[in-house]
């Protein structure tokens, strides 16, 4: 029924938004930040370039991530961003208007969720609808959710890691757990202070994830890794040399929650759901699951099969873009902007 109406699909994220146009792939890969004057709020920059002040602004201007741990923190905000990136990529659609699916963390309210179909139809959208991020990343995973087997996903955002069990275009059991890819930063940033009297930023922290950062120690990279930040005692700054097997130990625990809460998940999933699981078994999709040996570690400690997604940062993103495809049998498990019944877990 909207054969020809231009499909756009957004992954609302904690640390990046981005939009998936039929067709064309990814159109958009920007950080969720926005810089914006203090008083007047008024908005100076959005995206990389308002990330590229994160840490870094004087005092009357502050940048804002407005997603937090899974949620809106700052509605308004958010709001700003959305139309700025929707203006962005459909500023062009002056004659065919698109549908545009969002995708949203698991934990927004109702009001949020209808906020954000209203921004997307003050932009231009003929529908808008909104997806379970979990149900999104399934789909573009390429997992057969709309069969009578159980696929299992466990996506790890910057802010959520979202583990959920479909079947039959349905979500049968989940987790929202609000431990991710901005908690293992952290982590970092604790264990050097503790450890060196060292205060690094949260950029730092998280360059030292991707360069050097294991879930498992049998999977670690050959290399160290020199930080810079600011003494705690002398308040000079001061480098120093981190190792990965520093890093192993500054990141278990959050690792360990991860892993704690799939268990939870796989005891929770129905027995025949189970068997089809073990002999799948699960995808990992986000860009906390690209954290190096957390497939090794998840698969030694499920017994199960664990395979990270070819493109785990986009399969949320490209998930949500071709749920525009699959309308029919969604239809339960969405919202949209004239469909008001509330799906599963919104
Ligand atoms: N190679 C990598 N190794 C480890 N972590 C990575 C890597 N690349 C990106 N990340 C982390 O992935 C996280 C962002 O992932 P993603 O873009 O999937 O999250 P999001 O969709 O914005 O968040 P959420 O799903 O919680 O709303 C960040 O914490 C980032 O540091």
């Amino acid at each position: 029924m909207f054969g020809l109406q231009k499909k756009i699909g957004i992954d609302l994220g904690t640390a990046t938004i981005l939009v998936y146009e039929k067709g064309k792939g990814i159109i958009l890969k920007e950080p969720s930040v926005v810089a914006m004057e203090k008083g007047t709020k008024k908005v100076l920059a959005v995206g990389e370039e308002a990330r590229r002040m994160l840490g870094r602004t004087p005092g009357n201007i502050v940048a804002i991530r407005p997603l937090r741990e899974g949620v809106i923190a700052d509605f308004e905000v958010t709001e700003i961003m959305l139309k700025h990136f929707i203006s962005k990529v459909c500023g062009k659609y002056t004659f065919i208007k698109p549908l545009i699916m969002v995708c949203v963390p698991v934990n927004v309210t109702g009001v949020e969720q209808r906020a954000v179909i209203e921004a997307a139809m003050q932009v231009g959208a003929k529908k808008a609808f909104l997806i379970e991020e979990p149900l999104a990343a399934a789909i573009g995973a390429g997992l057969p959710i709309h069969e009578p087997c159980g696929s299992m996903v466990v996506d790890i955002g910057g802010g959520t890691c979202d583990i959920a069990v479909i079947s039959l275009g349905g979500i049968v059991v989940s987790e929202s757990l609000r431990v991710a890819g901005d908690n293992f930063d952290e982590a970092i940033i604790r264990y050097v202070k503790s450890k060196y009297n060292l205060m690094i930023g949260e950029r730092t922290a998280e360059e030292v994830k991707i360069a050097i950062g294991t879930a498992h120690l049998d999977v670690q990279e050959d290399t160290t890794y020199e930080v810079r930040g600011r003494d705690i005692m002398s308040g000079l700054p001061k480098n120093i040399i981190l190792t990965p097997k520093e890093i192993y130990e500054a990141l278990k625990d959050p690792v360990q929650a991860i892993v704690a809460a799939v268990k939870r998940v796989l005891e929770q999933t129905p027995p025949e759901l189970a068997s089809d699981i073990i002999d799948k078994g699960l995808v990992l999709t986000g860009g906390g699951a690209m954290l190096r040996g957390l497939d090794r570690l998840l698969s030694e400690e499920t017994g199960i099969p664990v395979v990270l997604a070819e493109d785990a940062l986009s399969c949320v993103a490209i998930g949500t873009g071709k749920a525009l495809e699959n309308l029919d049998y969604l239809q339960d498990s969405l919202i949209s902007n004239n469909h008001r019944s509330l799906g599963r877990g919104f």
